[in-house]
């Protein structure tokens, strides 16, 4: 996240660590979100078939055991059907993580609720991308978790030539600027949006940002929209 700040600790209860195996260790390779009991929503681009992989839930700084952390083994992962890491403009940059087991729910660890099908956040709505991701373009990696303020860019704003263009497509939510966006890392994270009733929603999953800079001007933070995903990601959890 870049220009964010250290959110106060477990206050983004459903936000996880997606870590892969290299040799004998864990490493952080992006964000997810906790969306049911043995069920880890993130990006398609993070998951390469073959790689293992373990989630981290209750965690805030990835340098110390504080001892909130739960780690959970993924038992399988679905990507979205269609899918393309060669073509990241198609969208459906989604994929599904099955826990072996659902970790304990406390004040560190809960699920965030899904929009309704088709629900699409307003221009200027105000939501919260949160992330261990780069603190700027090729730069350093935080220890504790970020977050930063993103206004939604709607879609005719973030459609237009000098903005992303038809690279983004309405399966697609935009929110940031210039000054604050996502990064690399921040990858199949949650774009936090409270609702009406007071609760978080998960308006989006952290997809792409500009190639030549996070915060690049008119190239806001782009998110897989997941009301449009609504009945794939149902689908999935009653049947794998
Ligand atoms: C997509 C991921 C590999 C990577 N995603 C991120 O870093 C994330 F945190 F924003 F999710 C990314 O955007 N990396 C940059 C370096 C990139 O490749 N961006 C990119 C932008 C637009 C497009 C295009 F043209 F397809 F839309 C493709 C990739």
């Amino acid at each position: 996240v870049v220009n964010g700040e250290d959110a106060r600790a477990h206050s983004w209860p459903w936000q996880i660590s997606l870590q892969f195996k290299h040799g004998s260790r864990y490493h952080h390779t992006c964000g997810g979100t906790l969306i049911a009991p043995r069920w880890i929503l993130t990006a398609g681009h993070c998951i390469f078939p073959g790689d293992v992989y373990r989630v981290v839930l209750g965690e805030h700084d990835l340098s110390v055991q504080e001892g909130t952390e739960q780690i959970r083994d993924v038992l399988r992962t679905v990507s979205h059907p269609n899918w393309n890491i060669d073509c990241v403009a198609c969208g459906n940059d989604m994929a599904l993580l099955k826990l072996d087991k659902a970790p304990i729910m406390n004040e560190n660890v809960q699920p965030a609720c899904l929009p309704e099908a088709g629900e699409i956040p307003a221009h200027d709505e105000q939501c919260y991308i949160s992330g261990w991701g780069n603190l700027y373009t090729h730069g350093p990696m935080p220890d504790k978790l970020q977050q930063a303020l993103l206004p939604v860019v709607e879609h005719s704003v973030c459609s237009r030539s000098d903005w992303w263009g038809n690279y983004v497509k309405p399966t697609m939510v935009c929110a940031g600027g210039d000054v604050q966006s996502g990064c690399n890392g921040d990858s199949g994270g949650p774009l936090n949006c409270k609702g009406k009733d007071g609760k978080w929603y998960i308006q989006g999953v952290t997809s792409f940002v500009s190639s030549r800079t996070c915060n690049e001007v008119k190239k806001p933070t782009v998110f897989t929209r997941t009301s449009a995903f609504t009945d794939w990601l149902s689908d999935v959890m009653l049947n794998y």
